[in-house]
């Protein structure tokens, strides 16, 4: 893909930066000031609304294009964030931003609304500007950095910037929708996009269903293997990188617009607002880019139909619609435009009399107070996007809403459905169904809206954007220190889980229950974390397993399990389910690898000081604990590299101080299903401090919780310091589930 590769600075220019967003646009945009002077305005769109808060508190840089062609400016700060512009000059602008990004990818990624074009000399700047952004990137970033890089105009930067800078962590975040299979397969250059992406550690999206399709289509074009949110990418060396793919929902700064919505200037003007509108019954509200993803048409003809119909009046109710300008150079938007305001035109003609306005249209973008006095004046606030990744206004609807009393029409195709599950949900295509639900949100009784509301706000403030992004970044580096004791997210997580009707606890054994020790069958479970198991093995629908790397005999020995306890031993390749034991009966090709893989390991340890080979029935693991770091590390390069040349279709897995061939592929992901399944669980815990307890919390649910012990990536949604924390974590649960109704 990358014909002429990225150039790598041979000293890094600027390389002080440890933390890095790159996006498309930076959270400002240059405009001339009235003689000609520099001045700088907050760029449109949910992305900047999500990341300034986000970089405002870290120390990093934000590099990003200023907005205007043909410009070069020096680095400099802004409200404290450090901007790093990157040029563009109109060719680019017109075939990278225009075209490529917002003719090509923005209508396929939202399931072809409009058409896609495709030039491929609009793919050509692509490739052109996504090598700027990343050579910009490895300039400036120091040794190890966190480079975080945004969106849909940038999918070629994670790969280019790693075949550079190898030591940085790359996270990708894309803001908007991935489409189905079907759909993404349009695309002509559908390998070359999906193998930039994988070039990043992490990538995120803001729904499930995005992080699935997009998946999907890294086996169907590439045939790599993924097990729940981890997908293996074989580098060129044949090492296997594992790429997490999965959903984190990006939010709002809640705390601030609730601040903003409570200002007595804001509220001011909301009344203002108000007035100025004639006091109707019902401010209805849509705010959005003028986006043909919008749904703004549909909104407008059902609250059209609705007046024609008289089942509102322009004396009762008022639709103001603000559309923001965007992208209006593309041809889409313009006719988009034109449609809209011809629409708007129509409908005050038709309806408005001379002290009533049907809709007030506003082609303007508003600064943040405006907004939130905008929202403080609505009674009903209308989004009825066709496609969108999040949609921030329904969130920031929310925020705004300080006395409860609002009502949201929330289409179901909008990321934010996933979580604002009291909004009323709407298909924006059914307009009669969208007509019924503008009625039932205008007509709704006090108490259901503020019940409703209540709910959302809850939701807001507990998932606000500073959760999003210590999520995300969080799963890309893992906390650089871990506190103790139990953290606050986690109480509540358990708190919610306590209430499920059939509960599995899932819990690694040595490092999660046990403390690591140095001879493996010395290993034994802390006191506490016995007195937990017991406690709630004695509660009903409640079931205790122990997943286990190691062999089941040994764990049965180690663990001196109490009845009742499932076991899974080797990665989940063998199970105790109750009394009978699952047979491992291993091929004869599988015993010939075995053979093999034991004769070569007795070979390369013997005589060995402080490496040993432990058996397992499908393989074999190789400990360096009590070698010397460096020798140990060395033994395990050369044993891997041997073994994996002789026998290429072992599974190999490292861990702390071992690694360890199987003859039989199997994981604690797998095994965890198959708890799930025997148990009949309708939530799970899962607790666990290595690398194999990922592939356990990559099949984890929405209404489960993962737990990871001490540092390193994870996807667990949860992490504590060590298993003294998981010693309280067992008797909160246990506590919290006895006192259930
Ligand atoms: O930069 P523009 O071309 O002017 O467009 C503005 C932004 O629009 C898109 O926003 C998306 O991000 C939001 C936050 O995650 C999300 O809520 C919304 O659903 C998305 O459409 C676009 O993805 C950004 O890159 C643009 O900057
Ligand atoms: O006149 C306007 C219109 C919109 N916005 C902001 O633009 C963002 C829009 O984000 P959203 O996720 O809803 O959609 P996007 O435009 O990113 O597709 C929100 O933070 C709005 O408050 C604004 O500040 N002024």
């Amino acid at each position: 893909m990358t014909e002429s590769p990225v150039t790598a600075p041979s000293a890094p220019i600027d390389a002080v930066y440890s933390m890095i967003v790159v996006s498309n646009r930076l959270p400002v945009d240059y405009v001339e000031g009235p003689d000609g002077e520099t001045l700088w305005r907050t760029s449109p769109g949910g992305l900047v609304t999500a990341l300034e808060p986000v970089m405002k508190q870290s120390d990093g840089a934000w590099i990003g294009w200023a907005g205007v062609a043909d410009r070069e400016f020096d680095p400099f700060e802004n409200d404290g964030i450090s901007i790093v512009p990157v040029p563009l000059s109109a060719a680019e602008l017109e075939d990278y931003y225009e075209g490529f990004s917002n003719d090509t990818l923005w209508p396929l990624y939202h399931d072809v609304i409009a058409p896609p074009t495709y030039h491929r000399e609009w793919w050509d700047a692509y490739v052109r500007v996504n090598r700027r952004f990343a050579e910009a990137a490895a300039r400036a970033a120091d040794v190890g950095a966190v480079v975080w890089v945004q969106d849909y105009q940038l999918q070629l930067v994670p790969q280019m910037l790693r075949e550079v800078r190898p030591d940085l962590v790359i996270g990708f975040f894309n803001h908007i929708p991935f489409p189905a299979y079907g759909i993404y397969s349009q695309l002509p250059w559908r390998r070359q996009v999906l193998a930039g992406l994988l070039g990043a550690d992490v990538i995120g999206f803001q729904r499930a269903a995005d992080a699935g399709n997009f998946s999907r289509a890294v086996r169907r074009l590439f045939g790599y293997a993924t097990r729940g949110t981890i997908i293996e990418v074989p580098d060129a060396d044949g090492e296997v990188r594992r790429v997490v793919a999965r959903h984190f929902p990006i939010s709002i700064d809640t705390e601030s617009f609730e601040e903003l919505a409570a200002r007595p200037e804001v509220q001011a003007r909301a009344k203002e607002i108000r007035e100025g509108l004639g006091n109707p019954k019902t401010i209805m509200l849509g705010v959005d880019r003028l986006d043909y993803t919008k749904g703004i048409r549909h909104r407008i003809k059902a609250f059209g139909e609705l007046i024609r119909d008289g089942r509102l009046s322009v004396e009762d109710a008022v639709l103001v619609q603000v559309a923001s300008p965007s992208r209006e150079r593309v041809e889409t938007y313009r006719q988009l435009r034109d449609e809209i305001e011809l629409q708007v035109g129509r409908l005050n003609g038709d309806y408005s009399t001379l002290s009533h306005q049907a809709v007030s249209y506003l082609h303007h973008g508003y600064p943040r107070e405006e907004m939130a006095a905008l929202y403080l004046a609505a009674d009903v606030m209308l989004v009825t996007a066709l496609r969108d990744g999040m949609n921030l206004v329904a969130k920031e609807f929310v925020a705004c809403t300080g006395d409860n009393d609002g009502v949201l029409v929330l289409s179901e195709f909008a990321g934010a459905a996933d979580e604002l599950k009291q909004a009323i949900l709407v298909n924006p295509h059914d307009i009669e169904g969208l007509k019924d639900a503008i009625i039932e949100a205008a007509s709704m009784p006090k108490r259901e809206r503020a019940r409703r509301m209540r709910a959302l706000r809850r939701r807001v403030r507990e998932y606000d954007v500073a959760r999003w992004s210590a999520s995300f970044l969080d799963t890309l580096t893992g906390s650089a220190s871990v506190v103790p004791g139990v953290p606050d997210s986690l109480d509540s997580a358990l708190s919610r889980l306590a209430d499920t009707d059939r509960l599995l606890v899932a819990l690694d054994f040595d490092g999660t229950i046990a403390p690591h020790v140095d001879r493996p069958e010395e290993a034994r479970a802390l006191d506490g974390a016995r007195a937990g198991i017991l406690s709630l093995l004695a509660l009903p629908d409640t079931r205790i397993a122990f997943v286990s790397g190691r062999a089941l005999e040994s764990l049965a020995e180690v663990s001196e399990a109490p009845d009742g306890v499932l076991l899974t031993g080797s990665h989940g390749i063998e199970l105790r389910l109750g009394a009978s034991e699952v047979e491992l009966d291993l091929l004869s090709h599988e015993l010939d690898n075995l053979g093999e893989l034991s004769r070569m390991l007795g070979a390369l340890t013997d005589g060995v000081d402080g490496a040993w080979l432990e058996r397992k029935p499908a393989g074999l693991a190789l400990h360096t604990r009590l070698m010397p770091p460096a020798a140990g590390a060395a033994l395990q390069t050369k044993v891997r590299t041997d073994v994996e040349a002789a026998l290429p279709d072992l599974t190999v897995r490292g861990g702390k101080n071992v690694v360890e061939f199987a003859v039989r592929a199997g994981n604690k992901g797998d095994a965890l299903l198959r708890l799930k399944q025997h148990t009949g669980a309708t939530a799970v815990f899962y607790a666990g401090d290595d690398e194999t307890d990922e592939d356990a919390f990559a099949v984890l649910g929405d209404g489960d919780v993962g737990v990871k012990i001490g540092r390193g990536k994870t996807l667990a949604g949860h992490r504590v310091r060590g298993p003294e924390e998981i010693v309280e974590v067992l008797e909160r649960l246990s506590a919290k589930r006895s006192g259930r109704p």
